[in-house]
């Protein structure tokens, strides 16, 4: 039995420059990961099959889960003549934007590895992940990283200046296909993804919060008003700057004192049943 940690992420800056050929768009994204996270459990079975266990209704225990393609890519690509039983204790809400399947699928990948003695490196696994989705190749690394391309290519970034991060999560799933969907690549006021990197090289902590922003948030905004709501309220309870995470609906807000976080959370709690306070990750975390 093996148990592999597969943490959340935020983006703290989204930019999205322009539709490709094959249908993605081409971003630029600062992401990092935060200590909420699900709980991978890999235990080896007989034959070959691959199966998928979750109490959350709201987790698919078939070949939709990401955890269950990335076994399946792992077995197919090394032929691998194993199965396993994943069992996912989800903590990340679900359809969140804040990257809950890509990083079980990842999770799955570094565990698998060891699980099959694969031998293959964190970079080899970014390359398989990102066939299975995005955000997956980052998920591998953690930590703090720029996103390019269609979000697979990664490059480091140091820790940002600490700080808690609130996370809000409102009681509505959004689809990231139907925000990109909806998207005017006119109409995006784009976020100063350099000015973003180099406050964090600097450690400035004020210089993040100032050049927080997503493309995407508008689109999710206007679809939802909710989300407008919750994030009005983040702001009125103090939080020193506030964003939506990935296509949403989740709502996340700086706060650099601990003294102000009981604040920004109770206030919440009347009327966001998912609620938490977390600390980023900040710097990449040792292999699984
Ligand atoms: C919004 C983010 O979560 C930010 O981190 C990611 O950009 C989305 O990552 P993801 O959920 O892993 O997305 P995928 O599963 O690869 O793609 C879902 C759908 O989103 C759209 N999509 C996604 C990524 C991208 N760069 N351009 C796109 O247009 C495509 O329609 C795609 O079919
Ligand atoms: N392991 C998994 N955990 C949660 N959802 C999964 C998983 N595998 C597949 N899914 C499907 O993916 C959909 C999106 O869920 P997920 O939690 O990954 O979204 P997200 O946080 O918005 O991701 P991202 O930020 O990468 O766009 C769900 O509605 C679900 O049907």
């Amino acid at each position: 039995m093996m148990m592999v940690k597969a943490p959340a992420k935020i983006n703290l800056s989204l930019d999205v420059l322009h539709k490709r050929p094959d249908g993605f768009h081409e971003v630029e994204m600062v992401m990092t990961t935060v200590d909420l996270a699900d709980r991978i459990e890999l235990d080896e079975t007989k034959g070959t099959r691959i199966r998928i266990i979750s109490h959350d209704r709201f987790v698919p225990s078939d070949h939709r889960n990401l955890a269950y393609k990335a076994a399946e890519k792992l077995q197919k690509k090394y032929n691998v003549k194993k199965g396993v039983d994943i069992t996912i204790h989800k903590q990340i809400p679900v359809a969140a934007g804040l990257a809950g399947g890509s990083s079980d699928a990842a999770a799955a990948l570094k565990g698998l590895n060891e699980l099959w003695s694969l031998g293959l490196s964190n970079d080899e696994l970014a390359e398989v992940g990102s066939e299975i989705g995005s955000d997956v190749a980052f998920c591998i690394y953690g930590g703090t990283a720029l996103a390019t391309g269609r979000g697979e290519k990664i490059q480091e970034l140091p820790t940002p200046p600490k700080c808690w991060v609130i996370l809000a999560k409102p009681s509505i799933g959004v689809s990231t296909a139907d925000i990109y969907q909806n998207l005017k690549l006119e109409k995006v006021d784009h976020p100063n993804t350099a000015k973003m990197v180099q406050a964090i090289e600097e450690g400035d902590y004020q210089g993040v919060c100032d050049h927080l922003g997503n493309a995407l948030e508008s689109v999710t905004l206007q679809l939802y008003p909710e989300v407008k709501h919750i994030k009005e309220q983040m702001q009125r309870f103090g939080a020193d700057a506030v964003l939506m995470s990935g296509s949403g609906p989740t709502v996340f807000g700086l706060v650099q004192y601990e003294s102000k976080v009981h604040r920004v959370v109770n206030g919440l709690r009347g009327f966001c049943d998912q609620v938490f306070a977390v600390r980023m990750l900040g710097s990449r975390a040792p292999l699984a």
